[in-house]
């Protein structure tokens, strides 16, 4: 049988009985604390802020997705968050920590941010708990070469296509949910596939991407995970050696997978803070690779080692979906719409 069709059989399996999952609740569905309160964490700003478009709103307030072989769901009370976990591998407690990269305090790093940067100071009240994520390389690899060029809406269907190669872990609240697949399950898929799909150009970058890494001696999969050793400057360079993958895709897997927490993702948002907030010089100015590095330089020298973090909240602060969330006098002024740019300006996530 070819590997599609059998995995296609195994899905269907699996979404025949969602009220395995969508009943009562076993004694391990309980929900339970991870020890986190919102102003540390805040799920609506961390997961659903274009840092990963695996996690669903399965129910209002609950979100849901798989960590490796674990699918859980979240949700805040106001003084803590819970999960519930619908898998039967242990440690998924501790996946969700490293995820969320619990060890790390917000309070103490945006207390320096604030000290150091007035329009931070103005908007981080109201983008609370907004952390970065440490996903899986992998997973984050493909994800953003699916968000080049891309809005949201898109991307998240192309990275739920991918997500259905690999194995099925069940049905929350109607919805279906599987592991993120390895380089090999992704192997088997073919650029007309991907591009019946609706990837268009980034089919071939996937197919490219796949195989590359499968050709790693080493693995794909730990060369991806060695790169959190070395410098920011050495994961890039790595990184751009992919298919699909230049300075701004580089720079969002090294920040929200790689442990680079300087990685700036340039993209229209960041230059645009960069501008009005960092380096008004810049104005006027096109968007080039040189100019790629001046703004993140920006970042870090206003910011520091967790530059990455700070740039999370200002990108936020920045997006259209989230302006309701600011006073009015701290929206940000819209570029005026052209044909070019009408839909570009509201939802696209990553140039
Ligand atoms: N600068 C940023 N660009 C992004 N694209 C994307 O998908 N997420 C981000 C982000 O957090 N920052």
């Amino acid at each position: 049988m070819a590997p599609i069709a059998k995995r296609s059989l195994s899905f269907a399996i699996a979404v025949a009985t969602p009220e395995r999952i969508t009943k009562k609740p076993r004694a391990r569905e309980e929900w339970r604390s991870l020890s986190v309160p919102p102003v540390e964490l805040n799920l609506a700003l961390t997961l659903l802020t274009g840092q990963t478009f695996l996690w669903k709103q399965t129910s209002p307030g609950v979100f849901t997705g798989a960590l490796g072989p674990h699918l859980v769901s979240l949700r805040q009370t106001p003084q803590d968050t819970l999960y519930r976990v619908h898998t039967e591998f242990p440690g998924a407690k501790e996946a969700l920590r490293e995820f969320f990269t619990l060890d790390t305090s917000l309070a103490t790093l945006w207390s320096s941010f604030s000290a150091a940067d007035e329009r931070f100071a103005a908007v981080a009240p109201y983008i609370q708990g907004a952390r970065v994520l440490r996903q899986d390389p992998v997973e984050c690899v493909f994800q953003f070469i699916c968000s080049s060029n891309n809005h949201i809406q898109r991307i998240t269907k192309m990275v739920d296509f991918l997500a259905t190669q690999g194995s099925p872990l069940g049905c929350v609240d109607g919805q279906s949910f599987f592991q993120f697949p390895s380089l090999e399950q992704l192997s088997f898929l073919t650029e007309k596939q991907l591009r019946d799909a609706g990837f268009g150009y980034r089919a071939k970058y996937i197919v490219g991407a796949v195989e590359t890494l499968r050709s790693k001696e080493s693995g794909g999969d730990e060369w991806l995970k060695s790169l959190r050793e070395g410098s920011l400057e050495q994961a890039t360079a790595a990184l751009c050696t992919l298919p699909g993958i230049g300075p701004k895709v580089a720079a969002c897997v090294s920040l929200f997978s790689l442990d680079k927490h300087d990685a700036i993702p340039v993209d229209t948002h960041v230059w645009q803070i960069a501008v009005q907030y960092l380096k008004p010089e810049l104005a006027g100015q096109r968007l080039t690779s040189k100019m790629h590095s001046a703004v993140a330089q920006a970042f870090v020298s206003r910011f520091g080692a967790y530059a990455g973090w700070a740039h999370a909240v200002l990108f936020i602060a920045e997006l259209s979906s989230h302006q309701k969330l600011l006073p009015s006098h701290l929206h940000t002024q819209r570029r005026p719409r052209t044909s070019k740019n009408s839909k570009r300006n509201e939802d696209v996530v990553s140039l």
